[in-house]
């Protein structure tokens, strides 16, 4: 084996010996000017291994690994055969742990016959996945392993993105009850491989996040991370930037201007739906998420408010008003069914009995060049839209099957190009679809929409805006005069309307949406760079 073969620091801008050492005369060695390519950094280590079984004069540097098996010199003086060996790169960016290897005998916790190191990689498989791989450097001798470990392990601290520390919820009761498996099964290992430290709460009732949360000194982290579906991402997301603001001194009131999240949040996909998850890594697979969250890929995101004319509802990302909460609410009250029956059931029922809400839509346009935006309000010329001067708020009253407000483009099985593909994670606007009263058949056409190619939107009842803020007030009655509208309002406030907010349910009657661009970091990447979801659509 190689435990002799002992490693060499190399010093900075020292040209390669022109004598090579005893036991490198014996074999074909690749002169370190043809390993490094011209303008290739300085080397900061350079030893010999065996990797897969061969050989290798393997050198390392800070950005990357590389090495090519050493050939041993031919009788005939042959030189072509060096050059014709293939050389493997590791980028330093893609290694997320290293570990001295061992042998170790059945129970055997510590010490144990040194084998070598083994560096841990995450690899780009097909549709968005990432996966672990693991390369075995052996090498039998200690100083030699101990000495690469070290700086092998230096270079993965200077990555300042990867979390160290990480505060952990786990929702046992999502989706079909799999979430604490995910967590301790596909998640748990990873982080520990990657030296993470981890404070898990598998949580034992509704809000039990949000109030560990409140709690929480953040700082002790470097990230929180939730396993589970929707609701329960959304129910962290508000937690976290709730006790930022408590953090910062804010008042929880209408007017609140949030500062952000200090630490990021990591999504594991354990729901029905994820659509976080897909809208951050293209796929739901949960070794996928870690190891988005493992190698620290930070996203900024554009997060709402949602407020009653007199307090803070909660912080999120999408909310929907009309069929999409009307669908919720009735799942909701179907707990006890299997989790995807629950689904279909509240969507085939609140489809079977469509109905309209009466109310009135108040909206501040964002005025953003939009290159492909699927926009055609300005086109449009409702019959009951009032348009204002630019900057102006905009006014929509009528009878509306759904309205959908939503700050990121919200990726699902269901839509894989997204229910609002006209918004991005973090362009400050949110897209405002509003879906008006229709015949079903045209309705179920609209929906069938998401699932495919087509322009979801392009029909005479939809009707898309990009905005900044967006007022719902429910049950304006038309025709009325001031007076009795102010009565009727008064009636209706205290009147609640469900509200899909992020896929948890919030009762609300006028609700005040606004954007707050990149508020909060989450781990993932943007959308625009994943490759497309291949998912489509069996509900419908
Ligand atoms: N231990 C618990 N028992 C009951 N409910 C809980 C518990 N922990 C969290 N919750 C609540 O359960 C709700 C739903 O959770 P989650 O979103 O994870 O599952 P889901 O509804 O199956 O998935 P999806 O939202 O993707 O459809 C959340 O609002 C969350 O606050």
């Amino acid at each position: 084996m190689l435990g002799a073969a002992g490693p060499f620091l190399l010093p900075h801008s020292r040209a390669p010996p022109e004598r090579a050492a005893p036991e490198e005369r014996r074999r074909k060695v690749a002169p370190l000017a043809a390993v490094l390519p011209v303008g290739e950094e300085e080397p900061l280590l350079r030893g010999i291994f065996e990797i897969g079984k061969r050989s290798c004069d393997v050198v390392l540097s800070a950005r990357r690994l590389r090495w090519s098996p050493i050939v041993p010199e031919s009788p005939a003086g042959d030189s072509s055969m060096a050059f014709r060996v293939k050389e493997e790169i590791i980028e330093m960016k893609d290694v997320f742990s290293v570990k001295l290897k061992r042998r170790r005998f059945v129970g055997q916790k510590k010490g144990g016959t040194l084998l070598g190191i083994t560096i841990f990689k995450c690899l780009h498989k097909e549709e968005n996945k990432l996966t672990d791989y693991a390369i075995h450097l052996n090498n039998f001798s200690e100083d030699h392993c101990h000495l690469w470990f070290r700086h092998l392990k230096e270079i993965l601290n200077g990555f300042q993105n990867r979390p160290k520390s990480l505060k952990v919820f786990v929702n046992p009761s999502s989706h079909k009850r799999e979430a604490s498996h995910i967590y301790y099964e596909q998640v748990s290992p990873l982080l520990k491989l990657a030296d993470i430290k981890t404070d898990v709460t598998v949580t034992e009732y509704e809000g039990h996040a949000l109030s560990v949360l409140k709690e929480c000194e953040l700082q002790a982290f470097d990230g929180v991370v939730c396993v589970g579906g929707d609701g329960f991402v959304s129910e962290v997301a508000h937690g976290l930037l709730l006790k930022a603001q408590i953090d910062a001194g804010k008042g929880i009131d209408y007017e609140l201007t949030p500062v952000r999240a200090p630490i990021p949040l990591g999504v594991i996909p354990a729901g029905t739906t994820n659509i976080l998850a897909y809208t951050l890594y293209g796929i739901k697979h949960a070794v996928t998420a870690t190891l988005h969250i493992v190698m620290g890929h930070i996203q900024p995101v554009d997060a709402c408010t949602f407020s009653t004319p007199s307090r803070l509802l909660r912080f999120g990302f999408s909310a929907m008003f009309g069929f999409g909460a009307r669908t919720l609410a009735l799942a909701e009250k179907h707990r006890w069914m299997p989790s995807n029956q629950r689904k279909d059931f509240a969507f085939i029922k609140t489809l079977a009995d469509l109905k309209t809400e009466k109310c009135e839509l108040s909206f501040l346009p964002l005025q953003i060049p939009q290159e492909d935006s699927h926009e055609n309000d300005r086109k449009k010329k409702g019959k009951n839209k009032k348009k204002g001067s630019k900057d102006k708020w905009h006014k929509i009253q009528g009878d509306f099957l759904n309205v959908s407000i939503m700050a990121i483009p919200c990726l699902c099985s269901m839509a894989p190009r997204g229910l609002a593909p006209n918004t991005r994670l973090n362009n400050g606007s949110m897209a405002l679809i509003v879906v008006q009263n229709t015949s079903r058949t045209e309705f179920i056409k609209h929906l069938k929409r998401y699932a495919s190619a087509k322009n979801q939107f392009s029909f005479p009842f939809v009707e898309t805006y990009t905005v900044q803020e967006v007022k719902v007030q429910p049950r304006i009655k038309s025709g009325l005069d001031a007076k009795e509208n102010m009565d009727l309002n008064a009636t209706t406030a205290e009147e609640s309307h469900p509200w899909n907010i992020d896929g948890d349910l919030v009762e609300a009657s006028e609700v005040h949406v606004r954007v707050h661009p990149q508020l909060i970091n989450l781990y993932g990447v943007n959308t625009d760079d994943l490759e497309s979801s291949k998912a489509t659509c069996n509900c419908i």
